[in-house]
């Protein structure tokens, strides 16, 4: 999936959040049953976009108001003169609601309708022969792992090949976390209502879902002020308000003194990628502070970004005693132990924006605790960015899916949270977490993360919030990848960055 970064809005709702939305609208007047022909109608259109005139569709359906919407499109694609086959988890006899309403306006031959064991047995037949699949099994209602029959329906479509049609999400995927669960319908696009999920862009959901296709189906977005949703897609929309615009008036010193610490002769090359992309990101100046023996090394290595020797004891707090230095980059290439974490203190302490990366994490592997009370005394924004491996060691006790995860991980620690990976999620300790989708997979390579830690101390630096700083570096990182393409090297971000500011400045100010 591409970044539409002209979405209007960035919320992002959770089944219980959607059952809301939903629960809101009808209370406003609209009734269940015409969101559901809505909903029915927004997948015959996608369907009819997948098959040609004729074809023949089978129409899985579940016992709740995902098998409703497929009910409905069952009478509108046989009306246009498609083959359907309907094929029913459990009995007719036991569908409520909106979904049995739909069903008795379905309207089909009996013999086109087959019903749980009968159409277990009637299923390999019918896979045979289709050229869609529509996977009304569950949606927003999946409670519990698929099993028994069910898992082996799924498995059988899957296994089929022929391509699928998802109602709202993959049956077996978890709206909430994109989880699966027990099993799950592979699917080549999935037409959602309203908004997104959390699950259409949490692994492995993303994949899962194929293409994803929001529909409208007449849910006003005034539910959202009601609901206050606090999980959003990383997009412009989210922290444009946060952008730290250029003034017309400002100079180099309004934009902020970022510093980045080097690690020893042997290992300064990470602490230099984040110092380039800290200047590219629009820090004002930036200075590496360079331990005395890789001097020399990084000397002759940098040009625009400043140097600064770095000796004895109180180096860190005497440094940081000059208040123009406005935020801090400690981690890439510094190294473990116990050198490091009084470093980490000693900037903490000096109460400064500060991104903490890499070994600046890892150091703290055995004491986390102290760690997140350095977090709490500092009185500016500090932002982690473990990996998976680095947030195991620092958080041990968090478990759950990754939105959780980096949820409880960031009130825990006191810190915004980058918790890095293909679906990063950005995390803030007041609750709002963010899923970022526009990373392609070349990202992953050497220094990558050295320079999206660079990226949020730059924007840092230049007196952007933790949580906007986080979300907007992913998201500018990520873009950059995409410029880059396939081959990219880290040295090849910062530069990149220069285009994607470009269209991003561009944007903006066209309103
Ligand atoms: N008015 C509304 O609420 C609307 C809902 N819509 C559709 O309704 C869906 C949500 O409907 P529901 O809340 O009825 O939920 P679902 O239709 O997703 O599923 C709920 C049913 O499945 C059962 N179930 C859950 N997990 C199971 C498992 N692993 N194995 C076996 N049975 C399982 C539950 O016991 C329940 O009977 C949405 O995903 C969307 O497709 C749309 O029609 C738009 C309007
Ligand atoms: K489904």
């Amino acid at each position: 999936m591409t970044t539409d970064w002209r979405s209007p809005h960035p919320f992002l709702l959770s089944p219980t959040e959607m059952g809301r939305a939903d629960r809101l609208t009808i209370e406003g007047g609209i009734a269940g049953i015409e969101l559901m022909e809505q909903a029915g109608r927004a997948v015959v259109r996608a369907a009819v976009e997948l098959v040609s005139a004729g074809a023949q569709i089978l129409i899985l359906c579940g016992p709740g108001n995902n098998g409703g919407d497929g009910f409905i499109a069952a009478r509108c694609l046989a009306a246009m003169g498609y083959g359907i086959d309907v094929l029913l988890i459990s009995s007719a006899d036991r569908l409520k609601g909106d979904a049995r309403l739909a069903f008795e306006r379905m309207g089909l031959p009996a013999e086109r309708i087959a019903e749980g064991q009968e159409g277990q047995k009637r299923l390999p037949m019918l896979l045979d022969s289709v050229d869609l699949i529509i996977d009304g099994l569950f949606g927003a209602g999946l409670d519990r792992p698929l099993e028994g029959e069910i898992k082996q329906i799924v498995d059988a479509v899957n296994d089929s090949g022929k391509p699928v049609l998802a109602i709202d999400l993959p049956s077996g995927v978890n709206g909430a976390s994109g989880q699966k669960l027990g099993s799950a319908v592979r699917a080549q696009r999935t037409v959602t209502f309203f908004c997104e999920k959390p699950g259409h862009l949490l692994f492995p959901g993303r994949e899962l879902c194929g293409a994803v296709v929001v529909a409208q189906i007449g849910i006003r977005p005034d539910v959202f002020g009601d609901i206050r949703p606090q999980t959003f897609e990383n997009a412009p929309a989210l922290w444009r308000h946060a952008w730290p615009m250029a003034s017309q008036q400002g100079h180099k010193y309004t934009k902020g003194h970022a510093v980045v610490f080097s690690g020893s002769v042997s290992s300064t090359g990470a602490a230099r990628l984040g110092a380039a992309a800290a200047l590219r990101a629009g820090a004002g100046l930036v200075t590496l502070a360079s331990p005395p023996d890789a001097m020399m090394v990084n000397a002759c290595h940098l040009t625009a970004v400043m140097l600064k020797k770095l000796a004895g004891e109180k180096a860190v707090q005497d440094l940081l005693s000059d208040e123009r230095y406005s935020s801090v980059l400690i981690g890439p290439g510094f190294g473990i132990g116990a050198g490091t974490r009084s470093s980490v203190e000693a900037i903490l302490r000096a109460s400064r924006a500060t991104v903490l990366d890499a070994d600046a994490l890892t150091s703290f592997s055995e004491t986390p605790e102290h760690l997140f009370s350095l977090v709490k005394l500092c009185d500016a924004p500090v932002v982690l960015t473990p990996h998976e491996g680095e947030f195991a060691r620092i958080f041990p006790q968090v478990e759950g899916d990754k939105l959780a995860r980096a949820r409880l991980a960031a009130r825990l620690s006191g810190a915004t949270l980058i918790l890095k990976g293909a679906d990063t999620v950005i995390a803030s300790p007041d609750g709002r977490a963010a899923i970022n989708h526009n990373a392609p997979p070349w990202l992953a390579t050497a220094g990558s993360g050295d320079v999206l830690a660079g990226i949020t101390t730059g924007l840092l630096a230049q007196g952007v919030s933790g949580f906007e700083a986080a979300c907007q570096a992913v998201w500018l990182h990520g873009e950059a990848g995409n410029i880059v393409g396939p081959g990219l090297i880290a040295e090849d971000l910062a530069p990149a960055l220069k285009e994607v500011l470009r269209a991003l400045v561009d944007k903006f100010g066209e309103g």
